[in-house]
């Protein structure tokens, strides 16, 4: 049995003057991965890469070991979606999606979950998406996405534009979907703390790359978040602090090899959140790779 969900390999992609590039990772089947990086740092455009949507896309993407191309029918119906803007027809009633979506699945299965699921998420079938609100329009994409029982879930910033209730709401929604050991989930967002909560592993992109990609746990526990007494300070330690903040008495950032603060007084160390990551990272000043 093939053990990835996922497995992406030399992608590279154009965006206007943006260009994706030597973008290389994969999923374990059973795992939630997340996908963060700044606004622009190239996730949506690396999402529609991986489903071919973008044209000028190389490299090798394989969906549990098969590519889109030439086996699109059987790869899509494993396969759940949810881009970043509505892909349904505004003018449709979610009762009329349904009826053009249902033949391609186990018909009766599908129209169960499919109702299951809207009344779950309180959406009126009956109802044009076009008068839909955007947090309604984003959980019928998410209803669409789940409705075939898809063991890839692949999703653009499912959270975006919902009240907390809602984003809670879904999350569960997710972690259901993911008690069978066989599904996958990765999808991109901008709150952090979600990921904190769910994700097994984390990407994360910056101008077109990959910065890292890895187990959630193995990298929050690598590094450390320190603030060293400026008096202490050595010319190692600064090179290795990533993303400094100078204050009055303390140089602080985010360091990875914690052995060479050994012997120095005046240190206090944390672990960090996935946002210090991004943040100290992200900022100008250190260095910036990770
Ligand atoms: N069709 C397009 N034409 C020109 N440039 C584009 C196009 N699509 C995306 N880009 C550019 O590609 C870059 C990456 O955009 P992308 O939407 O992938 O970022 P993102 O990480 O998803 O951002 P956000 O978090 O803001 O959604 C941006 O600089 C954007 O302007």
């Amino acid at each position: 049995m093939n053990p990835y969900a996922l497995q992406v390999k030399d992608l590279s992609a154009k965006a206007g003057n943006f260009q994706l590039k030597d973008i290389n990772f994969s999923l374990e089947k059973g795992r939630i991965m997340g996908l963060i990086g700044k606004n622009g740092a190239g996730k949506t455009t690396m999402i529609k890469s991986l489903l071919l949507q973008n044209p000028t896309t190389k490299g090798e993407v394989l969906f549990n070991g098969r590519p889109l191309l030439g086996n699109e029918e059987p790869v899509k119906r494993k396969l759940g979606i949810v881009y970043d803007q509505l892909i349904y027809p505004p003018g449709m009633k979610p009762k009329k999606v349904v009826k053009i979506f249902a033949p391609f699945y186990d018909r009766q299965v599908y129209i169960e979950r499919f109702n299951a699921l809207m009344e779950r998420f309180q959406l009126d079938p009956n109802k044009k998406l076009v008068h839909y609100s955007k947090g309604m329009q984003m959980k019928f994409s998410v209803v669409m996405a789940l409705a075939h029982n898809p063991d890839l879930v692949i999703m653009d910033e499912p959270t975006a534009g919902l009240d907390p209730v809602a984003r809670v709401e879904l999350l569960d929604c997710l972690m259901e979907h993911m008690q069978d050991e066989e599904k996958s989930l990765i999808f991109s967002t901008h709150i952090t703390s979600d990921l904190e909560k769910v994700a097994d592993d984390l990407t994360y992109i910056d101008e077109g790359r990959i910065i890292f990609s890895e187990e959630k746990d193995a990298l929050l526990d690598r590094f450390a978040v320190v603030s060293i007494d400026k008096a202490e300070m050595t010319d190692d330690i600064k090179k290795a602090l990533r993303g400094v903040k100078e204050s009055s008495f303390t140089f602080t950032g985010l360091l990875e090899n914690k052995k060479i603060l050994q012997g120095i007084n005046g240190v206090k160390s944390k672990r960090p959140t996935i946002e210090d990551v991004m943040i100290y990272s992200g900022r100008k000043g250190g260095e910036s790779d990770v």
